[in-house]
């Protein structure tokens, strides 16, 4: 198998030398991350999430990073059993978690269709300037009506409009955040100064989804504008990311050949774009389970994802496929027998644990029990795994570091499914086995985000003409 993208593709070489950078991923509203467990502590307690976001400054990592859930998920009106209830704003939760730390980048997901973008604007570079120039938002669209259901405006648009919207959004939030004179940047953390306002010119944006005439009121961070993340994977959001982001989440970071046509298809996108090819950071979702050795570690993935998967969960899921209630169930039985009523399921509507055609999806789960003599609770453990990396450290390094030096991605968005110690075998074991190989730093390069993730300076705000986003 070739990992060679430079040679299919006339793009530059495989890179001898590679960084893996890697972050902390935390889904929002989920099953995967263990909260059962006594030590987890309280998902709205600040220790649970500082000992995690501490780990992970004294492994280097470039950004801890927290996805967006705005609804808790229901299957036939009852909650999931392994959610937890009451997880914290993303923004807040960042800002209590810059006072404890130093360098890392704090990563916030929010969305353009329920938000506003003067409000949104001033609430992230808030988090910027408090964080020294740390922060970033995750671009998310949310696809789904049942979390609209919550807003005032019920405002639910289709796919193409959502990302109409998310581009007109982006360039008002940009606006704002470029509209301080270039001397009027807040000062230091460690500066006793204040800043007068000096010259602010106000910004309109009039799109086709909305109309923004905004005064600013926070000026810039030293990294210029927060970093801008983008997770959506239709044509539609890859172009959006290849137009606008600093980095792309993605879900292909598991197998290396995907991953390679995904990293090919971004590439064409952003040069598409009139950017360089790798103006756009590939960054997958992904888990690492470590073990002494390789049984060691492949028992561990076993036990993590049974405590992922409860009875409880088990059923939902099902009753999410099939689209009845089929709680009643025996979890240890079998599946059931007829096909589900043909409709649609959505990504982030209920379970999360299946999208697309569920009469296919049904079926594939009845054969993979029946070929491997799976209950009904095993077959959607085997479904649902998000183990990612397994292996002991050494090995883990290497396929990381083949990621990387094919080009494949640039590095990984790692969710520690235990609280608060998940992460600590990734910084003592496998931190140190990647810089054995060379391939991880030994210091942060600089204290901004956009420095850690060797960025250049923001879209709007370069020499080279380009003025709007988009553009
Ligand atoms: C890797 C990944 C992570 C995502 N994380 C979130 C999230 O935390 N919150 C959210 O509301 N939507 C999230 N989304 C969903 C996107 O907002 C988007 O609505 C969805 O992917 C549909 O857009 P698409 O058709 O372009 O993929 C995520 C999507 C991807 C691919």
């Amino acid at each position: 198998m070739s990992t060679n993208l430079g040679s299919r593709t006339g793009n530059p070489p495989p890179r001898p030398t590679a960084h893996v950078h890697l972050g902390v991923f935390f889904q929002g509203v989920n099953h995967h991350t263990v909260w059962s467990d006594p030590r987890s502590g309280s998902q709205t307690d600040l220790l649970s999430f500082r000992r995690i976001v501490e780990t992970a400054e004294r492994g280097l990592f470039d950004a801890f990073f927290l996805g967006e859930g705005l609804r808790l998920r229901e299957t036939n009106g009852r909650l999931h059993d392994l959610d937890v209830v009451g997880r914290p704003d993303a923004i807040t939760q960042l800002a209590a978690l810059a006072a404890v730390t130093t360098h890392i980048g704090l990563v916030a997901t929010q969305n353009t269709t329920y938000n506003d973008p003067a409000d949104l604007a001033r609430r992230l570079a808030s988090l910027d300037v408090l964080s020294g120039g740390r922060a970033a938002w995750n671009v998310v669209t949310t696809d789904n009506a049942w979390t609209g259901a919550n807003f005032r405006r019920g405002g639910y648009l289709d796919h193409a409009d959502r990302y109409t919207r998310a581009a007109e959004f982006l360039t008002a939030a940009r606006a704002v955040w470029d509209s301080f004179a270039d001397d009027a940047v807040a000062p230091s953390r460690d500066s006793a100064a204040w800043s007068r306002p000096g010259a602010v010119a106000p910004v309109a944006v009039d799109g086709r989804t909305l109309s923004s005439h905004v005064t600013p009121t926070v000026p810039r961070s030293p990294q210029g504008h927060p970093v801008i993340f983008q997770a959506g994977d239709s044509p539609t959001g890859r172009t959006f990311a290849a137009e606008n982001a600093d980095v792309i989440f993605s879900a292909h970071g598991g197998d290396l050949e995907d991953a390679l046509t995904f990293a090919r298809d971004i590439r064409r996108r952003t040069t598409a774009a009139g950017r360089p090819a790798d103006d756009v950071k590939i960054f997958p979702g992904t888990a690492f389970v470590l073990g002494a050795t390789e049984a060691e570690a492949q028992e561990k993935a076993r036990w993590l994802a049974h405590e992922q998967i409860s009875d409880a969960t088990a059923l939902s899921i099902i009753s999410h496929i099939w689209g009845e209630d089929l709680s009643h169930l025996d979890p240890e039985g079998p599946l059931p027998e007829h096909d589900p009523a043909p409709r649609e399921l959505a990504r982030t509507r209920g379970t999360g644990a299946g999208q697309g055609d569920p009469v296919q999806l049904a079926r594939s789960l009845r054969s993979r029990a029946d070929e491997r003599g799976l209950s009904l609770r095993e077959v959607v453990i085997a479904a649902d795994r998000r183990q990612g990396f397994v292996g002991t450290p050494d090995a883990v390094a290497d396929r990381l570091v083949e990621f990387v030096r094919s080009g494949a991605v640039d590095g990984f968005n790692v969710s520690p499914w235990l609280v608060p110690d998940g992460l600590d075998d990734v910084v003592d074991l496998l931190v140190p086995a990647l810089q054995e190989r060379g391939a991880y730093p030994t210091s942060y390069r600089g204290t901004t985000l956009r420095e850690h993730l060797g960025l250049r300076e923001p879209l709007t705000r370069r020499a080279d003409g380009r003025t709007a986003v988009g553009a």
